[in-house]
């Protein structure tokens, strides 16, 4: 709803109440129009200030009512009221102005806003356009190179940018209420005919043209198949080619189109998805609103490689003072030399404090004694991680967390090396570390509720999404990775290229296809998981080189290790590159005729295989492994593995993530596709239908908020 006040007797002073951010719900919006009328109709009121309660001016139109038919007044006759009002109505920004909010502010006559305050249309983001006037208005206002930069990006502006751009009047460090409220007192009476940005005239410039082919080409080339930025730039070119009110028109039609689609609902899924996964839960009844974390002031990272780098420097940053141990002194030196220079160069690009004083460097272990959680970054090694695990039992303070940053080596079993194996968790980070937003938080077994808590809040405070997940062979993530992948492998054994495999990929909305993501990462790394496992045979011939335990495997990945070919860093992978660290993937001949030498090998004919079928069998595998972990209670919800897969895995967002995609493609249409693949590979494992898809499926395919119900609770150690 919204307040009405009058202050200093001619102010008029409307004031949303929706908390947490004053989203312009169905009440809201009623409560504007109701008071407006109020303050028009008053013969006292001059002027009229709007803010919102707790220093939030508006978080935009409530995205919770979306789903629902919808009530209220409409939001575009309701700014209009605004704007054409005869008394000056100034908006108060404090807090942020986004979407809905912002559009609202664009209807006032002026805008004031407290300094720390952020602006902006962030309705990309969540599959729309701003559709409330923002398309017509911001360029009207700032033209159309920022406002098609604003709008196509969705980023928030601060203050002290908005001031610049001219988005708003009056920037201040004090009350952006009381300074509004002094305004408005100025301006009351003076004409406004200058002041309504509708009626202002259609931006111009001779370089439009030109402009606008280079932001389609942009936003073509960004979106990776996403419609919202495309029909955002598509809405601001109706701002100079139509009248105002044709281009509102043109505004509507666009945004109907979106706010209707599969797109806008995924994103609007994943906004939630993104927050829910803070309300962790475990198999035990463990929960977010019921453990609470330790403090910590002191944290370690032990082992500088890349990992450990990019760990120490999210710590410092964090504000956290930080021990960083590497027990070699060359690679000590190297290391502080690297992260002084990540240091200072995220400063500069964020304009934060230098934070290189945070951390200390160490060759001893010893130097971890009085942290109080201490990361493992070392070599994904379990005998070396072990020692180093009893080490730490041994050295540090009673109560310290032990973590270890493994991105997929069993949890319990390096728990079992210490004296408290209720203190350790994973933290798996995804690499680069100071840059890559998901933080995996894995618990064991014995891992104390405080403990999750503990790492749960330390990946928050690094500016992290933490997500909880229980204690499996390659945790979420990595897991669903293996049947993916084990599925690009089969297709190049059955026809196929990486190209084509790739190009299935990217043009689905991954930012590389799985083949150019395996040469970045290092072919080496799975190489030695498999080697580990046993799964390396080399040498091997005729039909045993292609089974292990009973199922059918792809030994390309081997073959192509043995010959020395690692991915980007060699120069040559599952493709080439012009020198080892090139980033251009170019498709090999060589490749090509290893793979026809291989076919031939194996007696294996190649087919022409289409992209359907490419795309299902490494899709529809992957999510079929995402509902075993559901099933097996590894991550508590279908949010938690989205999430991971969005932020950790370049799945696109506009797609929702794995298992929201299951769920719009239909899971009996998956679960379809699932059993006529498997029944055309039976000794395929990875595209056996779990039974958790069958049970969803023969109940009707609930929607993905009710998936939860249908989860077998399995028995907690926790
Ligand atoms: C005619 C239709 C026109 C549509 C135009 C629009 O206006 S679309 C909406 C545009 N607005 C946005 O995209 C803003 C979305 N919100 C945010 O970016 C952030 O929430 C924030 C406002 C910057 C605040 O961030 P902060 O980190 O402080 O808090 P949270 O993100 O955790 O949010 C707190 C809770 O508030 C819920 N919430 C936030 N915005 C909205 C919204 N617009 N509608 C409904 N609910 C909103 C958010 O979900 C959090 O609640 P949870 O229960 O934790 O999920």
């Amino acid at each position: 709803m919204a307040f009405y006040s009058r202050v200093s007797g001619s102010v008029g002073v409307i004031t949303l109440q929706n908390p947490p951010v004053n989203a312009l719900s169905a009440a809201v919006r009623q409560g504007i129009v109701d008071t407006m009328h109020r303050a028009l109709s008053e013969p006292e009121v001059k002027s009229v200030v709007i803010c919102g309660q707790n220093g939030k001016f508006c978080g935009g139109a409530d995205i919770r009512e979306f789903g629902a038919n919808m009530r209220g007044p409409p939001l575009v006759p309701m700014i209009h009221l605004i704007e054409a009002a005869e008394k000056p109505v100034v908006a108060a920004i404090e807090g942020v102005a986004l979407g809905g909010g912002l559009e609202l502010a664009l209807g006032c006559h002026y805008r004031i806003a407290h300094s720390k305050a952020r602006l902006g249309l962030p309705e990309v983001t969540l599959g729309l356009l701003p559709g409330a006037g923002g398309t017509q208005r911001l360029p009207r206002l700032i033209g159309v190179p920022a406002a098609l930069e604003l709008i196509t990006t969705g980023r928030h502006a601060t203050a002290a940018e908005a001031l610049q751009l001219g988005i708003v009047d009056e920037v201040t460090d004090h009350s952006a209420v009381d300074a509004a409220v002094k305004f408005a007192q100025s301006v009351a009476g003076k004409s406004l005919d200058a002041r309504r940005i509708s009626t202002y005239p259609r931006p111009r410039s001779p370089d439009l043209a030109e402009i606008f082919e280079k932001a389609m080409k942009e936003v073509r080339r960004s979106a990776r198949g996403a419609i919202a930025p495309v029909t955002c730039v598509q809405a601001v070119h109706a701002s100079v080619t139509l009248p105002y009110a044709k281009g509102m028109e043109r505004e509507r039609e666009l945004f109907s189109t979106l706010f209707t689609s599969g797109q806008a609902h995924a994103l609007q899924y994943y906004f939630f998805a993104q927050r829910a996964v803070s309300r962790w839960s475990t198999p035990s009844g463990a929960r977010w609103d019921t453990s609470k974390p330790r403090p910590v002031h002191k944290a370690a990272v032990i082992g500088l490689g890349t990992m450990g780098r990019g760990i120490s420097v999210s710590l410092a940053q964090a504000g956290l003072s930080v021990v960083a141990v590497e027990t070699q002194e060359k690679q000590l030196l190297e290391a502080k030399q690297a992260v002084s220079g990540m240091l200072e160069r995220s400063a500069k690009r964020r304009g934060v404090p230098l934070a290189d004083d945070k951390i200390k460097y160490n060759c001893s272990v010893q130097a971890v004694a009085d942290a109080d959680l201490v990361i493992e970054a070392v070599f994904e090694d379990m005998a070396l991680k072990k020692t180093i695990f009893q080490q730490l039992s041994g050295i540090c303070k009673p109560g310290t967390l032990l973590c270890t940053n493994t991105s997929g080596l069993d949890i319990d079993e390096l728990a079992s090396q210490t004296q408290s194996p209720e203190l350790v968790v994973g933290m798996h980070f995804f690499a680069p570390a100071h840059v890559m937003k998901l933080l995996e938080v894995v618990y064991g077994p014995r891992s104390s509720p405080e403990a999750l808590a503990t790492a749960m809040e330390m990946g928050k405070k690094m500016g992290k999404v933490s997500v909880a997940v229980g204690n499996c062979r390659g945790f979420v993530g990595n897991r669903m990775l293996k049947p993916y992948l084990e599925q690009a492998f089969f297709l190049l054994e059955e026809g196929a290229t990486p190209e084509q495999v790739d190009q299935v990929l990217e043009e689905f909305g991954f930012a590389m296809g799985v083949f150019k993501v395996s040469d970045l990462s290092g072919l080496d790394v799975g190489w030695k998981v498999r080697k580990a496992d046993g799964l390396v045979v080399p040498g091997s011939t005729g039909k045993s080189a292609r089974i292990r335990g009973g199922s059918r495997y792809s030994p390309l990945g081997d073959l192509l290790c043995e010959q020395g070919r690692f991915g980007q860093k060699t120069g040559r992978g599952w493709y080439q590159y012009d020198k080892p660290g090139g980033r251009v993937a170019k498709p090999d001949p060589w490749l090509h005729g290893f793979l026809e030498e291989y076919r031939a090998r194996h007696g294996l004919v190649a087919r022409r295989i289409d992209h359907q079928e490419m795309l299902e069998r490494c899709l529809y595998a992957l999510i079929n492994e995402g509902f075993q972990i559901l099933q097996d209670g590894i991550a508590a919800g279908p949010e938690d593995i989205d999430v991971i897969y969005v932020l950790g895995y370049g799945w696109p967002r506009h797609r929702g993530g794995p298992m929201f995609y299951a769920g719009l493609v239909g899971l009996d249409k998956v679960l379809e596709r699932l059993e006529h693949y498997h029944q055309v590979y039976p000794d395929v494992l990875g595209l056996k239908p779990c039974s958790l898809i069958r049970k969803l499926a023969a109940s009707s395919s609930p929607p993905i908020h009710r998936w939860r119900e249908f989860i077998q609770k399995p028995r907690s150690q926790l």
